[in-house]
């Protein structure tokens, strides 16, 4: 089932076309990579996607839905979560204080008054549920300032979990951390709920292929393959562009 769909998404800066015609897709339980060079249109492409950038043309669907003018809240309670490549976090507050308020974000105002006190039970126990997920528990009561670098990356997939997403945005997930974080981080990954659809920019090749159900390779804008893995990697023009004679 496909539950996110870009069709021929353009956009330019003046004479810069950062997204030239993209179309792809993202069904449930997939894994999907973006991959390509420095500047080939990955980030914007998530952020046309996240509702931070307005694209110039084309759509985009989710669960078969138009968002494509929609805020990106309104595409939140559609289902959609991201992460940034820079540290969203509130540096002041607990590891588990910055997973309750991305419960809240999503779930907070629809509780009914009278059902307060329920509420923030289930809102508690939700945000416990996603620290054991991404294997955070120990850290809870911690300030996020004091915690590492590696564990704030995991945190923000936390948050950006906690208001039960369909659809997760994933802007270079492993970037900065060591090859230990890297491996942990993909089995958490891997572990993520099995509905969930997950579309990433990566940049580490090993990840990238350890993770991957679908690669679509982005070069000055355009879609240059979009398969499985192993055709991805065995594309010619991709490897003459990217992946080089290691792939
Ligand atoms: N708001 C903007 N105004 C003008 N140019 C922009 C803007 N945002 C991005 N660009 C340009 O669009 C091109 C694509 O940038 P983008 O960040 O999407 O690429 P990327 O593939 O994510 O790169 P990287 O791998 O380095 O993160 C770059 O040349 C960038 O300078």
């Amino acid at each position: 089932m496909t539950l996110l769909r870009v069709e021929s998404l353009q956009k330019s800066f003046g004479s810069l076309n950062v997204t030239r015609d993209v179309t792809l897709d993202v069904g449930a339980g997939e894994k999907h990579v973006i991959i390509g060079p420095n500047g080939a249109g990955k980030t914007s492409l998530i952020n046309q996607i996240g509702g931070q950038m307005t694209p110039d043309g084309g759509r985009v669907m989710i669960d078969g839905s138009d968002v494509t003018r929609l805020a990106p809240e309104q595409r939140a309670r559609l289902g959609l979560a991201r992460t940034f490549q820079k540290n969203t976090l509130f540096q002041r507050l607990s590891v588990f204080e910055n997973v309750r308020l991305g419960v809240q974000a999503r779930f907070g105002n629809s509780f009914d008054l009278a059902q307060r006190a329920a509420a923030r039970t289930d809102v508690n126990a939700r945000a416990r549920d996603v620290l054991d997920l991404l294997r955070l528990t120990a850290l809870a009561e911690r300030r996020v300032a004091s915690i590492s670098y590696g564990d704030q990356r995991q945190l923000e997939i936390a948050v950006a979990l906690a208001g039960d997403p369909r659809i997760l945005l994933l802007d270079e997930p492993t970037s900065g951390l060591s090859p230990v974080e890297t491996r942990q981080l993909i089995e958490i990954i891997r572990a993520l709920p099995s509905h969930l659809g997950i579309l990433m920019i990566e940049h580490d090749m090993e990840v990238v292929f350890s993770l991957a159900d679908r690669i679509t390779v982005l070069y000055y804008g355009e879609v240059l393959a979009s398969d499985k893995p192993d055709v991805v990697a065995a594309n010619e023009r991709v490897r003459d562009v990217y992946l080089g004679a290691s792939f």
